[in-house]
């Protein structure tokens, strides 16, 4: 079985979600006697594909025309490359790029798609994938016919691969004049922080519709997420609200995270805020009430109110 790891790049290397992405493809590998190839696509990406290369050999796709991941583009290539490589298997990570992108190469490949998996098993000579749905409520083993099978690897479910010795790094021949170009790309913005992402962070400090507004937010959670190099994480309520920024969502709608230590500080933990979080190593929360549901899965609790334990918190630590 050949399988295709299609790999993000991010400052020169390989993205964290890609690196949980090639755990799957490996897994996939054990089970089905498979071998892995990488691919990336972009502009400048000759250090992330010796970057790459450690975790398997590295086929690139590089032109001024890939600096954005524009899905019809990328889509197209990927279903190309898919072809030339005459992959079984193609694995991206479930992230916005993963999802939107992937997506269409598989529409375009006539292939078989699964989204994030989080397992796969080899039953009598087929590979089977486990996948959440339902927000989480159930955890299915799927199988799908067609060929090639697409699967987008939910970070939280898998350790991030380890580099080891440079194999090689292969340019793709292929023309990028034929890929659609309908999508243009007009600007991105980043929001600069020093902290770490939500779901690359190894401890989440979240916080939820007990705050009041987003200065309160900032001070505290944030506040107590810079003490321990944590990341912050909200509630969709807080969001709603205008109290945390969008892009800290976790849950059904929001980010799906797997930190070592979650804090969900005033989250009440419904199913959806739920679905985004319950895998994490450890679960902490501090509530009021304590018949909060996010206490059923807490291994640590803490009956208080944020306004006066946080505080403490940040002064003690
Ligand atoms: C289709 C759909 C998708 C959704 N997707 C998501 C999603 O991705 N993520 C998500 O989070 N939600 C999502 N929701 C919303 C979800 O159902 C809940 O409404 C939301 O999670 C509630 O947020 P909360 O826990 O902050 O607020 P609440 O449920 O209001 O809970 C607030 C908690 O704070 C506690 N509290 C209050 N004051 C204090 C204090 N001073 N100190 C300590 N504790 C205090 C309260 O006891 C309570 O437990 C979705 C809903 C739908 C219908």
């Amino acid at each position: 079985m050949k399988i295709l790891v299609i790999a993000e790049v991010q400052e020169n290397d390989v993205r964290h979600a890609s690196r949980s992405a090639i755990t799957l493809a490996k897994n996939a590998a054990e089970a089905a006697n498979g071998e892995i190839e990488i691919a990336i696509l972009g502009n400048d990406i000759e250090a992330a594909a010796v970057a790459a290369s450690a975790y398997a050999p590295t086929f690139t796709l590089s032109d001024a025309t890939l600096a954005h991941a524009t899905a019809d583009r990328y889509g197209a290539a990927i279903a190309l490359i898919a072809q030339q490589r005459e992959a079984d298997l193609v694995v991206a990570a479930s992230t916005t790029q993963g999802k939107d992108c992937v997506a269409r190469a598989a529409a375009q490949l006539g292939g078989a798609m699964v989204t994030d998996a989080i397992a796969c098993e080899n039953r009598n000579g087929k590979l089977v994938w486990k996948r959440t749905m339902h927000a989480g409520g159930v955890a299915a083993w799927v199988a799908v016919n067609g060929a090639p099978v697409i699967v987008t690897a939910l970070q939280s479910a898998f350790e991030p691969a380890v580099p080891s010795e440079e194999t090689t790094v292969t340019a793709l021949d292929i023309d990028v004049s034929i890929l659609p170009s309908a999508i243009q790309f007009e600007s991105v913005s980043i929001k600069q922080s020093t902290r770490p992402d939500v779901t690359e962070a190894a401890i989440v400090i979240s916080g939820g519709r007990a705050f009041k507004t987003a200065e309160d937010y900032e001070r505290l959670i944030g506040g107590l997420a810079d003490k321990v190099g944590g990341g912050t994480g909200s509630s969709r309520a807080a969001v709603d609200a205008g109290i945390a920024p969008n892009e800290n969502q976790v849950g059904q709608t929001g980010k799906i995270v797997a930190p070592d230590l979650y804090l969900g500080i005033g989250i009440s933990g419904a199913v959806q805020h739920l679905a985004g979080m319950k895998n994490s190593k450890v679960i902490a929360a501090i509530n009021t009430d304590e018949e909060a549901p996010l206490l059923d899965y807490a291994d640590f609790a803490l009956i208080a109110d944020a306004y006066e334990a946080i505080p403490e918190m940040i002064e003690k630590l």
